[in-house]
């Protein structure tokens, strides 16, 4: 793992051009959305907009709805009430096409590392020379070079999570959903997922990340929204948010306090 380190710290970073203004049409909305289970009502009523290029951080204390928001958002749960939106249209599945994401706890084939990479690349139809080039520079982006035939099931916590983000990388979603990708990895795996996360974001992916850390919401987010009991409580710049927060739900949790008000 030191060897990821010394790569990673060394290697000439392309500057981020971070567009810090939001002039073009959202690529995501959000209207009314809710999410009811077990009698509760889990998602309420949340608005926003998500617009390309960007990076928006998703915070709040656990249980505050931040997984659920991004299932709702990419479509693996049906909201109970309220839309989702994909450049203006109702998030089908070609929209969903256009979407990755990557889970905390990664399932893998029972496959090699390649053999995962080119799984995700078949099941979109890439073959032939352009499956070639994309598994290459994939799976350097990644440095998984030297791990590409071992079996995917072996990998450590870092590695799975590499061949994970590699995996939805590789099929070039024009958004990429991240829920706590860096939560059980050590500093320097941190480190080799947040340069992914840069690439990604600086080559044009617009990405929505669950994070529990507000050192990595400051090095990764343009915007962050504030979750408290399934509602937004805050939005807004991360670095405004993080340094100067308004609600008393961000301030709380922010301000290391263990308990937090229910009415923001
Ligand atoms: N299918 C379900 N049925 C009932 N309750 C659910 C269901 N799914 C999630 N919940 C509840 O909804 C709330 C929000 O869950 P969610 O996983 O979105 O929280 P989170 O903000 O991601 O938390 P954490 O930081 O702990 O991952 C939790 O109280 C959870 O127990």
């Amino acid at each position: 793992m030191s060897e990821v380190v010394v790569n990673i710290s060394e290697r000439k970073r392309a500057p981020l051009a971070r567009a810090r203004t939001t002039s073009t049409a959202p690529l995501m909305t959000a209207r009314g959305l809710c999410f009811d289970a077990g009698g509760q009502r889990l998602i309420d009523g949340i608005d926003l907009d998500i617009h390309p290029g960007r990076c928006t951080v998703i915070m709040g204390a656990n249980g505050s709805g931040k997984s659920l928001l991004l299932r709702l958002l990419h479509g693996l749960l049906t909201p109970t009430k309220g839309e989702v939106n994909w450049q203006g249209h109702p998030l089908d599945p070609a929209a969903r096409q256009q979407q990755a994401m990557v889970f905390q706890r990664p399932v893998m084939l029972r496959r090699s590392v390649a053999a995962n990479l080119r799984f995700a690349l078949s099941v979109r139809g890439v073959r032939g020379a352009e499956r070639k080039r994309r598994e290459g520079e994939t799976t350097a982006l990644a440095r998984l070079d030297a791990l590409k035939d071992k079996p995917a099931r072996v990998l450590s916590g870092g590695e799975q999570q590499r061949l994970a983000m590699a995996r939805a990388l590789i099929c070039a979603p024009r958004m990429l959903f991240l829920d706590e990708p860096t939560a059980s990895l050590d500093p320097a795996s941190t480190q080799a997922i947040e340069h992914m996360i840069e690439d990604a974001r600086a080559s044009g992916t617009t990405i929505l990340v669950v994070t529990h850390d507000a050192g990595q919401a400051r090095r990764l987010g343009d915007d962050l929204i504030f979750l408290h009991d399934g509602q937004v409580a805050e939005t807004g710049p991360a670095a405004q948010v993080l340094d100067n927060p308004q609600s008393q739900a961000a301030q709380a949790w922010l301000g290391g306090r263990l308990f937090v008000p229910t009415t923001p």
